[in-house]
């Protein structure tokens, strides 16, 4: 049987720059995986290439062994890749529902229109998706008014609506308050275990990292350098030379 996802050989040249080199992994339903790197690694023009942004040079990409190399980010969101940017991207002056509604809107294939009345579209699955990202009191409230871990979870209710089987996301707690970053990677993992979603999530905070991730791959120049459990990624000692002098393993600053 094949893996949810299966990445083979994956490469990206810009010019002489290979900014991604044969990258190959699996990922299975309900695995939160971290892939981590230093600046420049490749993270983003990994996740560019799985949700469809950008073609790769070279490599495959399957998902439940269905080939979605080369295929742009509507199909590949229909073909089941959900994705949240580490700049959320939300329609401010529409309410919270609303943002949901146009999301349930465009997964059944129909686009946005002002004719159509949105305020009575799939309203119960969109107050659904709400509750289950903890949102559903600010339901009516305009987007633009949210706090931004609230943002954050607005994000994630979007992308949920997308019905994803892999979910794809891009520092997920950026610029949030520790509170408000321990309470969103919970639920990350929550939702991937409940639902047997799979999550590929890249981050700079090492201990959203190490505590909730059940994989950990590191990139290092476009290369996969390392993958491993937490506490295995955590001692090696490649991945400690990478990181040397960064201070981002154990959260002390460098030298
Ligand atoms: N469009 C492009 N043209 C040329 N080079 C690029 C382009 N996009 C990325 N690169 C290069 O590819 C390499 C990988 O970049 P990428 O943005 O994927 O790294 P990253 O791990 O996401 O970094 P960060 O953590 O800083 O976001 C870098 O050397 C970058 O300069």
């Amino acid at each position: 049987m094949s893996a949810l996802l299966e990445v083979e050989n994956l490469a990206k040249s810009y010019g002489g720059v290979h900014a991604v080199r044969g990258v190959s992994f699996a990922l299975e339903p309900g695995e939160v995986v971290a892939l981590i790197g230093p600046n420049g690694a490749g993270k983003s023009t990994c996740f560019n290439m799985l949700n469809g942004q950008i073609r790769p040079s070279a490599g495959k990409v399957r998902l439940d062994g269905h080939d979605m190399t080369g295929l742009g980010p509507p199909e590949v969101s229909r073909l089941g890749v959900g994705r949240t940017f580490q700049i959320t991207a939300t329609f401010a002056t529409m309410t919270v529902r609303e943002n949901v509604q146009v999301s349930l809107l465009a997964q059944a294939g129909r686009a946005f229109s002002p004719w159509r009345r949105l305020a009575a579209f799939a309203v119960d699955r969109a107050t659904d998706l709400l509750e289950l990202v903890g949102m559903a009191e600010a339901a009516a409230r305009p987007a633009g008014e949210l706090a931004y871990g609230d943002l954050k979870r607005l994000e994630l209710a979007i992308a949920l609506a997308t019905s994803p089987r892999l979910l794809l996301m891009d520092e997920p707690t950026a610029g949030m308050a520790p509170g408000e970053r321990i309470i969103l990677m919970r639920l990350m993992a929550k939702l991937a275990k409940e639902k047997g979603i799979g999550v590929l999530f890249t981050e700079h905070d090492m201990d959203a990292v190490f505590e909730h991730a059940t994989r950990v791959m590191v990139l290092d120049r476009g290369q996969l350098i390392a993958t491993g459990t937490p506490a295995l990624i955590r001692e090696d000692a490649t991945v400690k030379a990478v990181y040397l002098g960064e201070g981002l393993l154990y959260g002390e600053p460098g030298p």
